[in-house]
C-alpha cells in the first residue's frame, strides 16, 4: 500500500484527552501512508506523545498542513477490528465518557508503554510459546447431563443458529449444574472453529473456573488454550493474556469485568456467570455494566450470550418474562439434592442484655455444635470486615470518627489499629478515650474478627477460619485458605460475602448469615433484592453433596423474622419474589421501568457541590427533551465526605433509553462551562445505570 511520496492520509485518532477537556471525540493527524481503523499509534499531544487508535481515515485536505504527523505506527499489532471499535465507540457514548479514554482504559497498560519493536519482539515470543504442542493430557471425563441440563442444551442448540445471536437468560437453582451447560455451550462453540469468552463477577472465582475448563478443554486430541484476564495480573501477564486473544492463539477467555473488552476475532460466545453481579458494574471512569455490554457485544459479533443465575438480575428477568431474552431452567440439584432448611433465629427471643445485639443465638450454635460432632463443616458470614464497626467511650461518648470522612474508623484487633474503610486513615488505637481520657474505651458491634472469636470461644476445639479482604491480601494466601476447607482442615469457615459466591464446597452443611438485617432499612430500592441474591448464594453454599443435602441449613439471624424477604427466602421461591419486586418498582416508578442516571459531584464543601448540581440542572432544563426528563434535587451521597471531599448527587429519570441518552451527551458537552463560576467544584462524573443510589 504504501508508495513513496503519496499524498499524506487525514486520521483521526482516538486518544486520552485531559479530562474536562471538551475534547471528546477522535482528533485529527497527518500520515505518510493510509492505515487502517482500529491501527495502533503513537501521536504527540501537548507536549507529549501519547498512544491512540486510528479510528477513521479520509484523504488529506488543504488545511492538512495544519496537523501534526502520527509519531509511530505501531504495526507489530494487527488492528483492532471494526466490531471492536463499535463496542468501545457504544461504551463511550452510552456511558458518557471520551471516546479515547474508554479505548486506552480498556487496553493492556503494559500496550500503552511498548513501541513497536517492543511489541513485536513481545509478539513473537508468544507466538514461539504456542508453536510449542501443549503436553499431552488425557482426554476429559464428560460427566452424562442430567435431564435439565440435557433438555436447557437441546434448547440452546434450537436457538443458537448462525447470524441469531440469541439472549439465553440460563436460570439454575444453586448446585443445579449450570457450570455443565458452559463447558458445553462453549465445547460446541469451540468445535465450530469459535472463541469464547466467560465473565465472572470476582477475580477470586477466576483460578477455580479456569480449572474446571482447564480440566476439559485443556486434554484429549484437540486441547484448547485458555487465558484469563483480570487485574490481579502481572502488566506483562496481562498484555500477554489479551494478545494471545487479540491474535486469535487463545480460544478461551475467562476474566472479570475488563475482559468484555478482550478483542476476539473469532468470538462465537459469551458466558456471563452470576450476571445478576453487582461487581459487573464499573465504578470509576466510564461506568459501564460488563453484564450489558456483553449483551451488546453478543448483537455486534453475531454471538450468543448466555447469562447465567439462580437470582438473575430484575433486569434481565423482566426481558425474559416479556419474551426478549429466552429463559432456560435448572430446576433441581444435581444428584437430587434439596436446598437447604431455611432457620430464622428470632433475636428478638434473647434476653435483652448489654452485648444482645452482637451475640451467636444459642439454637445456631448448638446447630454448629451438631456439624462438629458429625465432622461436616459450617460457614457463617457477615459482611463487615474488622473487629468491631467503631469503638466508644462508655463514658462520655466519644466514637472513632475519621476525620477526614462521614464514617467511622474500623477496630481491627489483630494490629491494634483504627481504620477507616473509606480513605484509609490508620492509627493505632488509643490507650484511652481521646475526649475525656476514660480508660474504658470499648468496641460496638461486630466484624468477622470478633466473630472468629466467638465462635472460637463458643465451640471449644473447632478449627476456625477466617477468609476476608485482611486475611487474603498476600497472594496466594485465598487460595491456600480455600484448599484448606476443601481439604477438610476447617471446621467453621467465617467470611465476608467474598466466601459466599460460586464455590463448589462439597462438606458444608451448613451456612449462616449472623446480621444482614441493616440491607433491609437502606434506602437504596435494590437492596431488597441485593440481600435476597446474597442470601440465596449463601444457602447455596451448603449440601452440594446430595448424600447430606437433606440435613443442610440456612440459618439467619434477625430481628425481623417475618419480613417478606426472609419469607420469599424460606421457600427458596426466586420467581415469587421477583414478581412481587417487579410489581413494586413498577408501581412506584423505578429501574427496570424507567431509566436513570445519577449526577455526582465532589467538592470542598456540601454547598459549592450542591450549587453546582442545580446550576447543572438548570442547563440541562434548557435542552431538547428536557421535558421528557425528571431531575431530582441534589442530596448528599451515602457517605457525603470521604478524603476531605464532600460528595452530592442528583439523580435523572427518563421513561426511555433514548429519552435520557438524548439529553445526556449535549448536558455532558454543556458541563465544562460550569466551572468558571462554580470553582469550588473539584470534578464531577455521572452514572447511566446506577447500581447504588
Ligand atoms: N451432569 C452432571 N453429573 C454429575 N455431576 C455434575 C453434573 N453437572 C454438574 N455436576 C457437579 O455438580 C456440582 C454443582 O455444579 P455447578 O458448580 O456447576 O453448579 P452451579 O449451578 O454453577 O451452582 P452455583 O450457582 O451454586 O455456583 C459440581 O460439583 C459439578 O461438578
Ligand atoms: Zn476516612
Amino acid at each position: 500500500m504504501t508508495s513513496p511520496g503519496a499524498d499524506p492520509v487525514r486520521l483521526a485518532v482516538a486518544v486520552e484527552a485531559p479530562l474536562h477537556s471538551g475534547l471528546h471525540g477522535p482528533l485529527d493527524y497527518l500520515s505518510e501512508r493510509p492505515l487502517s481503523p482500529g491501527a495502533l499509534v503513537r501521536v504527540p499531544l501537548g507536549r507529549r506523545d501519547v498512544p491512540g487508535v486510528v479510528w477513521t481515515t479520509a484523504p488529506g485536505d488543504d488545511e492538512g498542513h495544519a496537523l501534526k504527523a502520527v509519531t509511530e505506527v505501531v504495526d507489530a499489532l494487527p488492528p483492532l477490528s471494526a466490531r471492536w471499535c463499535d463496542l468501545v465507540k457504544f461504551t463511550s457514548t452510552y456511558y458518557q465518557r471520551g471516546l479515547g479514554e474508554v479505548a486506552m482504559a480498556v487496553l493492556p497498560p503494559e500496550l500503552r508503554k511498548l513501541d513497536n519493536a517492543g511489541l513485536a519482539s513481545r509478539i513473537a515470543k508468544l507466538r514461539k510459546a504456542y508453536d510449542k504442542p501443549v503436553p499431552a493430557a488425557p482426554a476429559p471425563v464428560r460427566p452424562e447431563l442430567t435431564s435439565d441440563q440435557a433438555d436447557a442444551l437441546a434448547k440452546l442448540a434450537e436457538v443458537n443458529l448462525p447470524g441469531a445471536a440469541p439472549v439465553v437468560l440460563l436460570h439454575g437453582l444453586t448446585g443445579s449444574g449450570k457450570t455443565e451447560v458452559y463447558l458445553r455451550a462453549a465445547e460446541a462453540a469451540l468445535a465450530a472453529g469459535r472463541q469464547v469468552l466467560v465473565l465472572v463477577p470476582e477475580i477470586n472465582l477466576t483460578p477455580q473456573l479456569e480449572a474446571r475448563f482447564a480440566e476439559r478443554f485443556g486434554g484429549g486430541d484437540t486441547p484448547r488454550r485458555i487465558v484469563s484476564l483480570h487485574s490481579g495480573l502481572t502488566p506483562a501477564q496481562r498484555l500477554k493474556n489479551w494478545l494471545a486473544a487479540h491474535l486469535g492463539l487463545a480460544d478461551l477467555v475467562l476474566g472479570t469485568r475488563l475482559a468484555v473488552f478482550a478483542p476476539l476475532p473469532r468470538l462465537g460466545l459469551i458466558v456471563v456467570d452470576e450476571e445478576h453481579d453487582p461487581s459487573f458494574k464499573q465504578q470509576e471512569g466510564a461506568r459501564y455494566s460488563a453484564r450489558d455490554l456483553a449483551v451488546y457485544r453478543g448483537k455486534l459479533e453475531g454471538s450468543c450470550v448466555l447469562l447465567g443465575s439462580a437470582t438473575p438480575s430484575l433486569e434481565s428477568w423482566q426481558r425474559a418474562e416479556q419474551g426478549r431474552y429466552l429463559r432456560l431452567t435448572l430446576a433441581n440439584r444435581v444428584g437430587g439434592g434439596v436446598l437447604p432448611k431455611v432457620r430464622l433465629a428470632d433475636m428478638n427471643l434473647l434476653p435483652k442484655v448489654r452485648g444482645a445485639t452482637t451475640a451467636l443465638a444459642p439454637a445456631l450454635v448448638a446447630a454448629l455444635a451438631k456439624r462438629l460432632e458429625r465432622g461436616e463443616q459450617s460457614l457463617v458470614f457477615l459482611n463487615r470486615r474488622g473487629y468491631a464497626p467503631v469503638l466508644h467511650c462508655t463514658d462520655c461518648g466519644w466514637k472513632s470518627g475519621c476525620p477526614h470522612c462521614s464514617a467511622w474508623r474500623v477496630f481491627h484487633k489483630g494490629d491494634r489499629t483504627l481504620r477507616c474503610h473509606h480513605c484509609g486513615f490508620t492509627q493505632p488505637v488509643p490507650r484511652a478515650c481521646p475526649d475525656c481520657g476514660n480508660l474504658d474505651i470499648a468496641p460496638l458491634g461486630q466484624g468477622t474478627e470478633k466473630l472468629e472469636e466467638q465462635l472460637a470461644a463458643a465451640l471449644p476445639g473447632a478449627r476456625v477460619a477466617r477468609i476476608d479482604a485482611d486475611t487474603t491480601k498476600h497472594k496466594g494466601a485465598l487460595e491456600a485458605s480455600l484448599s484448606a476447607v476443601h481439604a477438610g482442615e476447617v471446621d467453621i469457615l467465617v467470611g465476608t460475602q467474598m466466601v459466599t459466591k460460586g464455590h463448589d464446597f462439597r462438606r458444608i452443611t451448613l451456612v449462616a448469615a449472623v446480621n444482614p438485617d441493616s440491607a433491609l432499612f437502606s434506602s437504596d430500592f435494590r437492596a431488597p433484592e441485593r440481600l435476597f441474591s446474597l442470601l440465596m448464594q449463601a444457602a447455596g453454599r451448603a449440601g452440594r453433596d446430595a448424600a447430606q443435602a437433606d440435613r443442610s441449613e440456612m440459618w439467619v439471624q434477625t430481628w425481623h423474622p417475618t419480613h417478606p424477604v426472609y419469607t420469599a427466602l424460606r421457600q427458596h421461591d426466586f420467581k415469587a419474589f421477583a414478581a412481587s419486586q417487579l410489581k413494586e418498582r413498577e408501581i412506584a416508578g423505578l429501574p427496570p421501568y424507567v431509566h436513570l442516571a445519577l449526577m455526582r459531584a465532589e467538592a470542598r464543601t456540601p454547598e459549592a457541590a450542591r450549587d453546582f448540581l442545580q446550576a447543572a440542572a438548570d442547563l440541562a432544563a434548557e435542552l431538547p427533551g428536557a421535558n421528557e426528563l425528571l431531575l431530582y434535587p441534589p442530596v448528599p451521597t451515602t457517605i457525603a465526605r470521604v478524603a476531605g471531599v464532600e460528595r452530592m448527587q442528583m439523580l435523572v429519570e427518563a421513561s426511555s433509553r433514548p429519552q435520557l441518552q438524548r439529553v445526556l451527551s449535549p448536558w455532558m458537552a454543556a458541563l465544562p462551562s460550569l466551572r468558571a463560576t462554580h470553582k469550588g467544584v473539584l470534578r464531577w462524573a455521572l452514572d447511566v445505570d446506577p447500581l447504588a443510589i
